[in-house]
Formats: structure tokens, sequence, C-alpha cells
């Protein structure tokens, strides 16, 4: 499963110009790596532009999610729709997407812990779904967004679900760079699973964004990580065999005692 990965710098509310520039990026990496699925960041839209989301956000998930499945069907991409702002029923959520390579949306998820570092709790409504695997090419697959890497139940409950890869879309500042490095790390670690993600670079209204996008593999290897600052296109394919593998070697899984915690 070959991945192209976009870290990418977002303008600040501009969804037309950022729908514009993955267009470009999306076109230029199919010519080029022929990639099987291509993850976004998170709230790529618009950036962190809350206090105008009346404006900027997207109503019903639209016009957003016809432009990825337009996309997904013309170049026969999987797109894991990193996450956007989200007017559903006059509340705002960060809400993700995921379309298969058939131009199909089949799955959903709206961010349910939201950070109050960026102020979120005052703009945003946290999603009240439970979380659920879905399959891409007959692989389980879940998704997070940013804040919830600090929640490891949650990756937890996606491993037991099934879910070999974890994709984590971000936009994690600069200054907790380190905490962003370890807790992917370990989310790959512990579920043995592999995680990629996408996080942004550049800064908005005096924050800076850590890139560093990594791809790690079930052994807690880093198969790759972006530059701290500069826009990147990160490609990997992932050897899913190796999930079974590790889980056979080291079986965490088998070993669990849930009913004493
Ligand atoms: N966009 C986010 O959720 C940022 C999360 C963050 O800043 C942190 O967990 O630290």
């Amino acid at each position: 499963m070959k991945h192209a990965v976009y870290q990418m710098d977002i303008i600040a509310g501009n969804p037309e110009g950022n729908r514009l520039r993955v267009e470009e990026w999306v076109e230029n990496v199919c010519k080029m790596d022929r990639p099987d699925i291509i993850v976004l960041p998170e709230m790529w839209t618009t950036g962190y532009t809350l206090p105008e989301l009346d404006k900027l956000a997207d109503k019903e998930g639209e016009p957003t999610t016809s432009f990825l499945k337009r996309l997904a069907s013309k170049y026969k991409i999987h797109i894991i729709g990193g996450s956007i702002a989200n007017e559903k029923s006059g509340k705002y959520y960060n809400s993700s997407m995921v379309i298969d390579g058939q131009g199909e949306l089949i799955y959903k998820y709206d961010k349910m812990h939201l950070v109050p570092m960026l102020d979120e709790p005052r703009y945003l409504t946290g999603g009240r779904k439970k979380v659920e695997v879905f399959e891409l090419g007959g692989v389980k697959m879940g998704i997070i967004i940013c804040y919830d890497l600090r929640f490891p139940e949650l990756a937890r409950t996606l491993a037991l679900e099934g879910a070999q890869i974890l994709y984590v879309v971000a936009e994690w500042p600069a200054a907790r760079k380190e905490h962003w490095k370890a807790l992917l790390i370990a989310r790959a670690i512990e579920n043995q699973m592999y995680v990629v993600s996408s996080n942004r670079v550049g800064s908005y209204d005096g924050v800076d964004f850590a890139g560093s996008s990594m791809i790690i593999d079930p052994w807690g290897n880093c198969i790759h990580t972006g530059s701290e600052t500069e826009e990147e296109t990160i490609i990997a394919s992932l050897v899913l065999e190796s999930v079974p593998k590790i889980r056979k070697e080291v079986p965490v899984f088998a070993s669990r005692v849930p009913e004493l915690y």
C-alpha cells in the first residue's frame, strides 16, 4: 500500500485557495508516484481561523466532500481527507472524511477531544459518535485527529477492532513537537500497528506548527520523518504482513487482562 502524505502549509481562511493547492498536489503526486492512498492534514481548508467559521466552514461537508470524491474517482486513489471545519445544524465540528478509490464516502468522524490550547472548545462541538474502523483495499484502519493522540484508549479501541493502520491528521504546534513524536511512536509500539501522520507546517496567529509528519512501522521504527518547517510529500509503502508477525512475536493482545483494568 503506497502512501503519499501531504505535509502542507495552509493558507489561513482561504478554502478555495487550499482546495486548489490540494488539487495541484494530487495531480503531481499521482503523475510522479502513483500512490494508492493520500493523506491530508487537519483543518486544511481554513487553518485555525475559528472566529470566522460562520463564513468559512463547509456546510454538511460541502463543497469539500464533493471535491475529494471527484479527485478520488479521477485518479483512482483512496483519500484520507485530513479534516475540515464543518457546520451541521448550526454547530461547528472538526470533521474527517475518508473516500475510496471509486469516489464513495466510506467513513466520517468528528473530532471528539477538543483542544483547549487552540481554543477549540469555545468555537467547536465535540463529536459523540463511537469511533469505528473502516476498510480500504481489504485492510482495516482508523483515523484520529491531533489532540486525540493524547488519549491512548482511542487508538487501543481501534486496534482491538482490527485496525492495522492508524492515521493521525494534525495541526500540532512546534511548542510541543517532542510530545507529538513520542506519542506517535508510543501508539505504534503499544498497538503494534502502522501510524501514518500528516501535520501542517507554517504559522498562524503567532503559533508555529511542527511539521515532522511521521510514518512509523508496527515495531516503532520511523520510516520517515518530515521536515519541521518545509512543505513536503512523504512517500512510503507499508508492508502489512509485518503487523501479524510482530503481534505474534510480542503477543501484547493475548497478554492483556482487561477485566483488571
Ligand atoms: N490541533 C490540535 O489538536 C493540537 C493538539 C495540541 O496542541 C496538543 O495536544 O498539544
